[in-house]
């Protein structure tokens, strides 16, 4: 197939490769395809497409290099597969990307580093210095030192983070499958590929399943998470099995593959993407209809009369998700007060907040600035 790589409609794009494509469903890395994602790589940057390389592959690495014949149980077992092969896996890409003159350089990133605006802000520097230099930044969650608490947890939602901090315009998920499909294709041989999407809304999250065996983690729910995100953010993004020929150019050069997402078109200003992207949700605030609405439709603030429910212990500027009586979450944002003070505030006009907590922060529990509609 010949491609016009001087009518590439993007300028920079995140790579994700999840375990699956990286092992081909085996226990052991297949470096003869690896080469073959390296090359095509390699082929963008030589066209001036700037690439991030999100690939997952440690845990796996680590196992087939210390000759681990059973999967991780426990955190502590990944996180010395994941140090064994992270080490392993950098080494694999270092040596593939050399075939084509091009250099490499580690990211190892966990929440706490998208959390924090100054650490967001250092390894957005730290990215765009290595593309400036023609040098393929290449990301993986820091799974030795990662606990529960600081984990992305999943390379669909941290590929997302990463493109939104190199401010991408494509992102690219390659599995083994060939797309997002309307049943999960493993256990529903009739599953149709959904070629096209322009919302994903509860409907579609339903046919996103989980990971069904290996090492993968989380499934197309977490891609579509990622999806979600990216999307919000302006940037399109692609999922697609890893396998298909010249995958990379093909989704670079808008020839059609896989499932395509659109990107919106009013994209989230930089502060919200961080809300939405960077941050671990802390609590939950339950809110009554009103709420709901002027918050979802209206473009408001939240307003302490609209609170039912507070849960979970949080400090002020903890993110927030906002959920009706349902528990359906409709919004996530920043809180101005603690959990403590709010468990005080809940329900109560704000004229009376000084008065029962003795001082105020305002009357916005969660600022429209802080917040963003889901
Ligand atoms: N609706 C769906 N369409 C496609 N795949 C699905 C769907 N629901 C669940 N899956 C599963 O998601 C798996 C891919 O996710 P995962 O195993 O985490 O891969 P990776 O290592 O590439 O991230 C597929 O093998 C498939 O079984
Ligand atoms: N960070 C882990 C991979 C985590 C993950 O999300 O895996 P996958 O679903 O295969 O993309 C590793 O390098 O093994």
């Amino acid at each position: 197939m010949i491609m016009n790589l001087s009518e590439i409609g993007y300028r920079r794009v995140v790579v994700k490769l999840g375990t699956s494509v990286l092992t081909s469903g085996s226990k052991q890395l297949d470096k003869a395809h690896m080469v073959e994602l390296a090359r095509q790589m390699a082929t963008l940057m030589k066209a001036g497409v700037e690439v991030v390389l999100c690939t997952s592959g440690a845990i796996a690495a680590g196992r087939e290099h210390l000759g681990y014949p059973v999967l991780p149980d426990t955190l502590a077992n990944k996180q010395l597969l994941a140090a064994v092969g992270q080490s392993q896996l950098i080494l694999a890409w270092s040596q593939l990307f050399s075939i084509y003159g091009l250099h490499v350089g580690q990211l190892l990133l966990t929440r706490a580093d998208l959390h924090d605006r100054e650490r967001y802000l250092n390894a957005r520097d730290s990215l765009n210095a290595l593309l400036a230099h023609g040098i393929i930044p290449i990301i993986n969650e820091n799974d030795a030192v990662a606990t529960n608490e600081i984990k992305v947890g999943d390379n669909d939602n941290l590929s997302a983070r990463a493109a939104l901090l190199c401010d991408a315009d494509l992102l690219i998920l390659l599995t083994d499958q060939q797309g997002l499909f309307d049943a999960d294709p493993r256990s529903n041989p009739d599953a149709k590929l959904i070629k096209q999407v322009v919302n994903i809304d509860d409907s579609l999250r339903m046919l996103a399943g989980g990971a069904v065996s290996g090492l993968g983690t989380g499934g197309m729910a977490t891609k579509l998470q990622a999806a979600d995100i990216a999307r919000r953010a302006g940037v399109e993004v692609v999922i697609a099995s890893g396998h298909h020929p010249q995958v990379i150019q093909k989704s670079v050069c808008k020839v059609p593959v896989g499932t395509h997402f659109t990107a919106l078109e009013n994209p989230l200003e930089s502060r919200k993407q961080w809300i939405l992207a960077g941050q671990a949700t802390k609590g939950k605030l339950v809110l009554d209809q009103g709420a709901v609405l002027a918050v979802t439709q209206k473009g408001r603030s939240l307003l302490s009369k609209g609170i039912i429910e507070v849960l979970g212990e949080f400090e002020r500027g903890a993110t927030l998700q906002l959920i009706d009586r349902d528990g359906k979450e409709h919004a996530r944002g920043m809180s101005r007060y603690c959990a403590k003070d709010l468990i005080k505030i809940a329900g109560e006009h704000s004229d009376n907040i000084e008065s029962l907590l003795g001082y105020d922060y305002g009357d916005a529990i969660v600022h429209r600035n802080d917040m963003v509609v889901l």
